[in-house]
């Protein structure tokens, strides 16, 4: 560190450069709460000088969201202004204080004042007396000497988004937050890496950018999951905070319910007043208009007054059918993302953690070969996963690729018959009587579209490709016609018998 530099000094000139660079309500929301860090001299291994930055972060989805955005930025702005490198150690500071500060300590600073002192955001509550360089750069923190607890993201939160009144905490059964669905058990990938950014900055600003947050993806791929986590943040901050996780049919039942007694003030009441509510599979209002309508009046009301709303759905607003483009469009007016079928690498990461979880470590090659051969979604390999530990149990061995094939030779053999999209587009065309080329091409005529659907049906229910490698087999087409394709034939086949007829002669020539 350059002589003139002290540690106190350093941090502040880091925390001004920040301000320069990011966009006010990033640096507001994520850096300015943060107490003052911790800087100290030290040694690389090869000798050279460096400085050690130790910043204590109020819980860990801030750890983790400053960690990937922000770290590597601060680390080269301190490194450029110390002309030495910088490393910065992220640690979750501790809820509470364990030893009181000495009545006569000057408290080491927050971001917030030492950019007030430092004139740069000037208000009344600017604190006098700086922690002096040499407090800072002497030692490693002790609890004594340990920073104030840090504002915590709920006096940011209520700072910059009116909440509504907190004179009713709500109850866990009031908000049906399932309280085990958090950031920390969602395994992260390339699969869900948008939505789960998208979702960690909400629920450490709810109410400002990605409002309404929409997240649609097909089954099992942890939509559901996504939106209690931040549930979870958010009340884990703000424990008084009105949020409230609904599936769309509970909506549904509710304006039925108000309906019938006439108590749409009651409805009103209840939504309209929500801090953050949570609302899955919203592709369920379809055909519902009344129940549309006054989803509608709630989400005006609650973007008005800066609530935030995320919405979860199998597909993209403007993909959704039966639904008022009113709404559609509004939906699609905030941020829109979507969750894909995890990678291999993902998979085996989610087998481990789980397994891990259930006290029943699980060897890598084990978890590669279920993952290899459990494609479709997050919840079949849950299912796979419990076979396997049930097996292991009841048998009393121990988990090995052998056992796993044992486990899971019904779901193996199903995949061993080897039923190809090809198979399939060839025995529906042949059935239908069109050609295998109308399978991938534009066409839209009913007499070739409805088979391509059903083949498209077919292919999802008989083989393990994922919705966007069957779109891909079909001349490239997306994963939501896809996903239309099997909900419009899997409903149709339920009340159509000359459908399911055929659909049966074709399941059972595949499966030979
Ligand atoms: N990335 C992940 N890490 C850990 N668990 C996950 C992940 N994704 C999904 N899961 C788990 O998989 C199961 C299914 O996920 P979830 O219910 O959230 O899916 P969904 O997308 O809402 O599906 P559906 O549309 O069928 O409701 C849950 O038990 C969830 O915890």
């Amino acid at each position: 560190m350059s002589a003139d530099l002290s540690g106190a000094a350093l941090w502040q000139r880091g925390c001004e450069r920040l301000a320069a660079e990011l966009p006010e309500q990033q640096f507001n929301t994520w850096i300015r709460p943060l107490p003052a860090a911790e800087v100290v001299h030290m040694q690389e291994k090869n000798g050279d000088d460096a400085v050690l930055v130790s910043l204590r972060v109020p819980n860990r989805f801030k750890l983790d969201w400053i960690r990937s955005q922000y770290a590597s930025r601060i680390e080269t702005i301190l490194s450029e202004l110390a002309g030495k490198p910088a490393r910065l150690e992220l640690a979750l500071a501790p809820r509470e204080p364990i030893v009181p500060l000495p009545r006569n300590s000057a408290p080491a600073l927050g971001m917030g004042q030492v950019l007030q002192q430092h004139g740069l955001r000037s208000g009344p509550n600017a604190a006098p007396g700086a922690e002096t360089a040499s407090s800072a750069a002497r030692a490693r923190p002790t609890p004594a000497a340990a920073p104030m607890n840090p504002p915590t993201a709920a006096g940011l939160i209520s700072n910059m988004a009116p909440m509504a009144p907190q004179n009713l905490p709500p109850s866990a059964t009031r908000h049906r937050i399932n309280s085990s669905l958090t950031f920390d058990t969602l395994v992260p990938g390339r699969a869900n890496q948008m939505a789960r950014t998208a979702a960690l900055h909400v629920a450490g600003a709810p109410g400002q950018m990605y409002n309404p947050l929409f997240i649609y993806g097909g089954v099992g791929l942890g939509k559901t999951h996504l939106i209690h986590a931040v549930g979870n943040a958010l009340l884990k901050d703000r424990p008084d905070a009105r949020v409230l996780y609904l599936h769309a049919e509970q909506f549904i039942s509710d304006v039925v319910k108000n309906y019938q007694r006439k108590t749409f003030d009651e409805l009103k009441a209840k939504y309209h007043s929500l801090d953050l509510l949570l609302i899955d599979d919203v592709q369920f209002f379809a055909g519902k208009d009344r129940t549309q309508e006054e989803f509608f009046n709630a989400f005006e009301a609650l973007l008005a007054k800066r609530a935030h709303i995320i919405m979860t759905s199998d597909t993209y607003p403007k993909g959704l059918v039966d639904i008022d483009e009113r709404l559609t469009s509004r939906f699609d007016a905030g941020l829109t993302v979507a969750i894909e079928p995890p990678e291999l690498e993902m998979r085996v990461a989610i087998l481990i953690k789980k397994a891990d979880a259930e006290g029943a470590p699980m060897p890598e090659d084990v978890a590669f070969f279920i993952a290899k051969n459990v494609r479709a979604n997050v919840r079949e390999l849950e299912g796979a996963l419990r076979k396997v530990l049930a097996y292991s149990r009841f048998s009393h061995k121990e988990i090995n690729i052998q056992l796993a094939r044992e486990a899971l030779k019904d779901l193996l053999s199903i995949q061993n018959r080897q039923i190809s999209v090809e198979n399939i587009q060839k025995t529906v065309a042949d059935f239908y009587k069109i050609k295998v080329a109308d399978m991938y091409s534009k066409k839209r005529p009913a007499s070739i579209a409805r088979p391509r659907q059903i083949a498209m049906y077919l292919a999802k229910e008989l083989t393990q490709k994922s919705l966007p490698e069957i779109g891909e087999l079909f001349g490239g087409r997306d994963h939501t016609t896809v996903l239309h394709a099997v909900r419009k034939i899997g409903g149709e086949r339920q009340k159509n018998t000359e459908l399911n007829q055929q659909l049966h002669v074709l399941e059972q020539t595949l499966k030979g």
